[in-house]
């Protein structure tokens, strides 16, 4: 929601395909999801640019492991830094753009098979909780685009939305997003 509060076009574009595809004001049903391939997008740019667990969750390496020619030493924790994965300049263009378009013409997806976008994990211990995941958060998010327009609460500009971010074991807005919502 605060990027798309912060980027008004790409807010506007997701409620155009959402009033073409289900008509405005309807919640969406899961089924809806297949069709509204510009919502799938927005999801998958979010995972991209802010990854709701950016390091994974630790591991712990049992002997020494050989990796593209660098040696993991016995009884390493690992972090896998998918926040910097997702901004790196050599995999994505203008990285720090929030651009749900680049996923248009891309087979890229956030299930463990592209290491590129791993926002879930990747292996044996990928998260078990994504296909529920991936089924909930554009019902939930297209929901609250279709039946409300938004605004920032205190009159902000959406150039002038913070976007800072809190690192932890998950990633949060240091800021709360403060926005209203305004009945169609
Ligand atoms: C946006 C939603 C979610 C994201 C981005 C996410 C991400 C992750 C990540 C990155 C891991 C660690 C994977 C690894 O280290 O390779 C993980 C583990 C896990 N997640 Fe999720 N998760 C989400 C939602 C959920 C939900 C809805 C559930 C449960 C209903 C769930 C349950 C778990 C559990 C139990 C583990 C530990 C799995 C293990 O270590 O074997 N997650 N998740």
């Amino acid at each position: 929601m605060a990027e798309l509060l912060k980027n008004p076009h790409t807010f506007e574009k997701a409620q155009e395909e959402l009033a073409q595809v289900i008509g405005r004001g309807k919640l969406i049903d899961e089924a809806d999801v297949a069709k509204l391939p510009y919502l799938r997008c927005i999801v998958k740019e979010t995972f991209r640019i802010h990854p709701q667990v950016p390091f994974l969750i630790p591991r712990k390496v049992e002997e020494d492991v050989d990796l593209y020619g660098y040696t993991i030493p016995k009884d390493s924790q690992v972090l896998v830094n998918v926040w910097a994965i997702g901004r790196d300049s050599s995999l994505w263009e203008d990285p720090l753009d929030f651009k749900p378009e680049r996923f248009w013409e891309s087979d890229i997806d956030v299930r463990g098979t592209d290491f590129e976008l791993i926002p879930f994990g990747a292996g044996r211990r990928i998260c078990p909780g994504l296909p529920l995941a991936i089924r909930m958060i554009p019902i939930a998010l297209g929901s609250l685009i279709n039946t409300f327009n938004w605004k920032l609460d205190g009159g902000i500009a959406p150039k002038d939305l913070d976007m800072e971010e809190k690192f932890g074991i998950t990633l949060a807005k240091a800021q709360p997003l403060l926005a209203i919502p305004i009945p169609l």
